[in-house]
């Protein structure tokens, strides 16, 4: 069947929104999804550890890195699992696995490229195989607040302005269909390589 592991941290709830997102893609290809939130409390003297987080990560075909943008990078609740991971770097457990990344943010630029493009660079430091979403931004079909509309081909973006007032964690409808259908794509992979 193949499967695909969605590793994110989310403090107010944006990226779990968005991590839900792929997760409901990958389910409508038919394929097994694991949805792994990093929480604050696996990490015991700024060192993370779960073991059956590592147990799901290791079974995947596919593994989804995802973090809020913090100061312009991955959140450090993020930062800290991927340094556990060292071990597994050193193992080549992760070889050959697909990867993804996704991000969420509060300005529409707010240097998010940066947290994907660490998010590449630890997939290819575990010399595993980076899968773009593959999708052209709406702006280029004449839309602005559709699938891709703030125009990134690394991994997925979700934006949503900071508003203090509000309660819940909101995903705007063009950054839920992106995840969706990166969900979807990324399944689509994991198919052609079983
Ligand atoms: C410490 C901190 C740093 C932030 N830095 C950025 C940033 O560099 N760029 C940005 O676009 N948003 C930034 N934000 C806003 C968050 O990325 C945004 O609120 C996001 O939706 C949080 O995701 P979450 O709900 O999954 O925690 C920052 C928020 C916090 C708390």
């Amino acid at each position: 069947m193949g499967s695909v592991a969605i590793i994110y941290f989310s403090g107010t709830g944006n990226t779990h929104l968005m991590a839900e997102a792929i997760a409901s893609g990958v389910r409508h290809a038919d394929t097994r999804v694991d949805l792994l939130r990093i929480e604050g409390i696996q990490i015991k003297d700024g060192r993370w550890f779960d073991e059956k987080f590592m147990e799901s990560l290791q079974m995947a075909d596919a593994i989804l890195f995802g973090s809020p943008t913090y100061m312009g990078g991955a959140a450090a609740q993020f930062k800290a699992f991927a340094d556990f991971t060292s071990e597994t770097w050193f193992a080549e457990s992760w070889k050959d696995k697909l990867a993804g990344g996704f991000t969420h943010g509060a300005a529409l630029s707010g240097d998010k490229l940066n947290t994907l493009i660490y998010f590449s660079i630890l997939a290819a430091q575990h010399g595993m195989v980076w899968v773009n979403p593959g999708e052209i931004d709406c702006t280029a079909r004449g839309t602005i607040d559709e699938t891709n509309r703030l125009g990134s081909y690394l991994g997925v973006m979700g934006q949503t302005y900071l508003d203090f007032e509000r309660k819940e964690p909101e995903l705007h409808p063009g950054d839920r269909l992106s995840c969706e259908h990166f969900g979807q794509h990324i399944a689509k992979w994991v198919h052609r390589i079983k």
